[in-house]
């Protein structure tokens, strides 16, 4: 599992580290893993030239000094000092002692057009609200050189706590971060200014508390969560799966659903609704009835909403599975006009599936606001329904409203962004909810494997494409052979 930690604790874990390490010793870890990061990124053989941005804080240090120990393996290093009086005293004499020049922004275009590689060392955790207009201004002609950049603990102008981005920030290639990742570099739109986050050990880790503010999976995570049928299992053990979905309009939406809860590995599916006859034809597996929900017959979840559209016979299905002592995922349709204190007053777990617009309608807010500003938005509908809250989009979030971590999803592509994308979703969740998994983490196991299976499905990738690709993350995952 990935961890990141706010700044605060950060700091905190920083200074009683320092305090048992003589001075300088976790600069210079810094400095030294991202030296090699560096190295690993310059092209060899002909002279190379890398120019640094460097602060008038500990991230300018830390660019200062590794582009210290580059000068003295024969790199030639420009250093641009966005505040000359402030930049870090030591690493500015290391620097000049190994060969490496200074320079002022008004200089920097024509140091940047000459670069191999750029090191960004402006802000890091010290940064706060959109950077500066001098700041700004570097971030902009750093892009129009087009150089390749490693971006120090964070891209500049960042919000290294929540991924928001105000205005001008850095984009990055890379970005070697120290101790820890910050929640930021896993969340965007922070997230894509990083590019790839490569972590330096620099002995924080016995510091740092164990809850973390943000976790990522990693697939031993999923695998280690995903349920195994055993000698003993028959399909109610394994889970069965009702699926109020689709509509004589969207029969398309119960089929998505009902194949994303197949092969979410559910022992059965039980659909319910007018789109039954579509459903058998595509999976002769599901048994459907036409009645309300709670007719259907016996099952361990629900999942509700995808295509139900939004008429009194819809809202009738939604509030029948509502009623039910089960775990339920309400999506789409179903998140309409969705009341907190009825969700609240259930007596079995829910998860909400929303996108960025059904999440700002749920919220009072608009669309920009819940994409800007990610984190908090998924953690206030957790809060506001008592529900987990799987926030959809370029970073899917999950947030449980028992508080803790908040979980970002590491695998998916832009091409998930599809018609029908999100029923196969709320079906495969919904599967993994039948098996017993707890709901954030049905939630955030079902978000990665299909944002993996948006990956392995054939560009461009349909709603039934990834359910397609499903079995071959599943393999991938577990590590088993075909079959068994
Ligand atoms: N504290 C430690 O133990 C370690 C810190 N390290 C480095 O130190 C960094 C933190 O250093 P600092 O606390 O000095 O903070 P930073 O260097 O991240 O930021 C402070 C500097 O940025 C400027 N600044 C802040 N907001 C700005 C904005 N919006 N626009 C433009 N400039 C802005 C400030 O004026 C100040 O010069 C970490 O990110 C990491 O790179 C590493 O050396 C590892 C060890
Ligand atoms: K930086």
């Amino acid at each position: 599992m990935r961890t990141a930690y706010r700044v605060e604790t950060v700091r905190t874990a920083e200074r009683a580290l320092m305090d048992r390490l003589p001075a300088g010793t976790l600069m210079a870890r810094a400095a030294a893993g991202l030296a090699a990061a560096c190295a690993d990124l310059l092209p060899s053989g002909r002279s190379r030239r890398v120019v640094l941005l460097v602060g008038g804080g500990d991230n300018g240090g830390d660019a200062l000094y590794a582009g210290a120990r580059l000068a003295r393996r024969g790199v030639g290093v420009t250093a641009v000092l966005l505040a000359p009086d402030r930049a870090h005293p030591g690493g500015l004499a290391a620097l000049r002692a190994a060969g490496g020049r200074t320079t002022t922004p008004d200089a920097a275009a024509a140091a940047l057009a000459r670069a191999d590689l750029v090191v960004d060392g402006i802000t890091g955790i010290g940064g706060r609200g959109g950077l500066r207009p001098a700041a700004a201004e570097l971030a902009r002609a750093v892009a129009a050189a087009g150089a390749p950049v490693i971006a120090v603990d964070l891209p500049s102008g960042v919000d290294p706590d929540t991924g928001e981005v105000h205005g001008d920030a850095v984009r990055a290639a890379l970005t070697v971060t120290f101790g820890t990742h910050k929640p930021g570099l896993l969340v965007d739109p922070a997230a894509e200014y990083a590019g790839r986050v490569r972590l330096v050990d620099i002995g924080l880790g016995p510091e740092l508390p164990p809850g973390p503010d943000l976790t990522a999976l990693e697939p031993a995570d999923v695998a280690a969560l995903l349920p195994r049928p055993g000698a003993e299992s028959d399909k109610y053990r394994r889970g069965v799966v009702g699926i109020a979905a689709g509509s004589a309009r969207y029969p398309g939406a119960a089929v998505l659903a009902v194949g994303g809860a197949l092969r979410g590995g559910a022992g059965a599916v039980r659909y319910a609704g007018p789109a039954d006859a579509a459903v058998i034809a595509r999976y002769p597996e599901a048994l459907v009835s036409t009645g309300l929900p709670h007719r259907a017959g016996r099952v361990q979840s629900w999942v509700v909403g995808p295509g139900v559209g939004d008429d009194r016979e819809a809202r009738e299905r939604v509030a029948d599975v509502l009623d039910a002592d089960v775990p339920v995922l309400i999506d789409a349709d179903g998140l309409r006009g969705l009341d907190p204190a009825r969700v609240r007053a259930r007596s079995a777990p829910t998860v909400l599936t929303p996108h960025a617009g059904e999440a700002a309608a749920l919220l009072g807010t608009s669309r920009p606001e819940v994409e800007a500003g990610r984190l908090a938005a998924v953690r206030a509908l957790a809060d506001r329904f008592g529900a987990v809250a799987l926030l959809k989009g370029s970073t899917t979030l999950v947030a449980d409203p028992a508080g803790g971590a908040v979980r970002a999803n590491p695998t998916g592509t832009a091409w998930l962004a599809t018609a029908g994308s999100g029923d196969v979703l709320s079906g495969l969740i919904g599967a993994l909810l039948a098996a017993g998994l707890t709901p954030l983490d049905a939630a955030s196991a079902g978000a990665y494997l299909h944002g993996l299976a948006g990956t392995h499905a054939p560009v461009p990738p349909m709603a039934s494409t990834i359910t397609e690709a499903l079995p071959a993350v599943w393999h991938e995952l577990l590590g088993e052979p075909r079959g068994r």
